[in-house]
């Protein structure tokens, strides 16, 4: 094992380049702890089940696409009970979080994690925080039993309420260590996954038997190394009534231009997907891909163009898209509580410039409604195919943290449940990348103009190259050597090739 910069990340290698990107354990920092058989082995559910608990040394690998002779690349540790545990069931004490903005399915993934510790391992005594990481330290906890979450998957939001900022890591960890927690579920997105990295290193610090666990919470899907975030696949379906409200409102009325707002501060993958699902949209545009008004192969000359042919066109915009447009228009920046920068209204203003251009067009009259349905969205209880996402990914987090590891994320990687060093989690969002094959089937459904010429695109297709470059020299810095790999590059060995 060796130390490869993250505190939280432990980096192992074997042969033919094989990188495993582990995650830190309670023994790592206290000695001799005591073990327990899994309290699973005797449960008459389960028993059926040929082989239930994870092999130690399965691992899942980061890439599915892999070459002949290229080495075998980063793996994370594969999610699952073990079949002996670090803390005996009436010794646990467990806590869970939820921080940030809301997401459907954050109900599922708090009954599913109470419901897995009851169930599966006979833990009873669990609490909720109370209003995100500040609840810690500034509010009443709330006892948390399979009877009080009974219900609550069907309904839309936290029922343990979430914030903004108050991360005190000085305070969260006092009141941890004061009450005799000693597990803690942290459910968020990257600030959260930040934030839970920093609360793991000071449990650490102070040499106390407590493990911090986060899932990954984005109604973005901005989180890196996953699959998708839960929530998302809700999220998507949810847009669908907005867009088809859209259309028909569009449709309606002469020259009918229906806008869309959804959510996306940074990605436009809710956006694009949507987009792609509703088949009606005639321009989408998302903050990865850079657009135009005014003059040839503008945004404007697009609907103009569209709305002959058509008659009426369905916009698609991700809140975070043209924020540098918006802002020349008004230029003042503000801040969330948590330091995420607050977007402009890029709905109103792209309405607001199409209807200025259409009023000097006396022979073109529009009509455009513009409909924002960002947190009617977000607010949904989560659907069917989210609900079972969530309560692997909770239970998946329970039997990691009860077989004593830390430090880490429970996340989905090509359809298996692993445990993520929260350093990977946070490293670099995940975004649409518009030199991919998905972005060009959305430029191919809608028909819209990419907005770039050939240097742009150029230009994009070395940042993409540079960024992917940048990931694999990261992990070609790890040393494999005592490996029968030869190479000492990934990326002499891609270019070898
Ligand atoms: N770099 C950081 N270090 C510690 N805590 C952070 C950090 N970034 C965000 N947080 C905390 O995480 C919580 C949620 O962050 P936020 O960005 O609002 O949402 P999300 O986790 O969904 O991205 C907030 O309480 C915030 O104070
Ligand atoms: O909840 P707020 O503070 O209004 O923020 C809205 C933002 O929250 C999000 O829904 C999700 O953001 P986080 O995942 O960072 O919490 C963004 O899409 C949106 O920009
Ligand atoms: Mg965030």
């Amino acid at each position: 094992m060796e130390d490869h910069g993250h505190p939280s990340t432990k980096i192992e290698t074997g042969d033919f380049g094989y990188i495993l990107e582990d995650i830190p354990h309670l023994s790592d920092y206290i000695p001799n702890l005591k073990t327990y058989p899994n309290p699973m082995r005797f449960n008459p559910a389960y028993s059926v089940v040929k082989q239930y608990f994870i092999d130690c040394d399965d691992t899942v690998p980061e890439k599915v696409v892999v070459q002949k002779n290229g080495p075998r690349g980063t793996h994370f540790r594969r999610a699952g009970p073990r079949q002996n545990v670090y803390f005996k069931p009436d010794e646990v004490h467990a806590c869970v979080v939820t921080c940030g903005g809301l997401c459907p399915g954050l109900n599922t993934v708090i009954r599913e994690i109470v419901c897995a510790l009851y169930h599966m391992y006979g833990v009873s005594r669990v609490l909720g925080i109370d209003g995100g990481y500040r609840g810690f330290y500034s509010k009443n906890t709330i006892t948390l039993t399979p009877k009080f979450v009974n219900d609550i998957h069907k309904r839309g939001g936290t029922v343990l309420g979430s914030s903004r900022g108050g991360h005190d890591k000085l305070k969260i960890v006092d009141s941890i260590q004061d009450r005799g927690i000693n597990q803690v579920y942290i459910i968020g997105g990257d600030g959260t996954q930040k934030g839970a990295a920093v609360i793991y290193e000071e449990i650490k610090r102070r040499g106390i038997k407590a493990v911090v666990a986060g899932i990954p919470k984005t109604i973005d899907n901005d989180i890196a190394v996953i699959d998708r975030s839960f929530g998302f696949d809700t999220a998507v379906e949810e847009a669908q009534r907005a867009i088809n409200a859209a259309h028909v409102e569009a449709e309606s009325a002469e020259n009918g231009i229906g806008v869309v707002k959804l959510m996306g501060r940074y990605s436009g993958f809710i956006a694009m997907y949507a987009t792609l699902a509703s088949r009606d949209v005639d321009l989408c545009l998302i903050p990865e891909s850079p657009f135009y008004l005014e003059g040839r192969g503008g945004l404007l000359e697009y609907v103009e163009r569209r709305l002959k042919e058509n008659g009426h066109m369905v916009i698609v915009v991700a809140e975070g898209a043209g924020q540098e447009l918006v802002a020349q228009s008004n230029s003042s920046i503000a801040k969330d509580a948590s330091g995420n920068k607050l977007l402009k209204d890029v709905g109103m203003w792209l309405s607001d410039n199409i209807k200025a251009h259409f009023a000097k067009k006396k022979h073109m009259h529009i009509t455009l409604k513009y409909i924002d349905p960002t947190y009617m969205i977000r607010a949904v209880p989560s659907n069917a195919s989210d609900n079972i996402y969530c309560t692997l990914l909770a239970q998946s987090c329970v039997h990691g943290v009860m077989a004593g590891f830390t430090g880490f994320t429970s996340g989905l990687v090509h359809g298996r449940h692993t445990y993520i060093p929260f350093s990977r989690i946070v490293d670099h969002p995940n975004k649409v990348v518009i030199t991919d094959r998905m972005w060009a089937r959305v430029l191919s459904s809608t028909n819209q103009p990419s907005f770039l010429g050939p240097k742009e695109v150029l230009e994009f297709q070395k940042v993409e190259e540079q960024r992917i470059q940048l990931l694999e020299g990261e992990n070609s810095s790890i040393s494999t050597s005592g490996t029968n790999f030869e190479c000492t590059s990934l990326l002499r060995c891609f270019s070898c090739s």
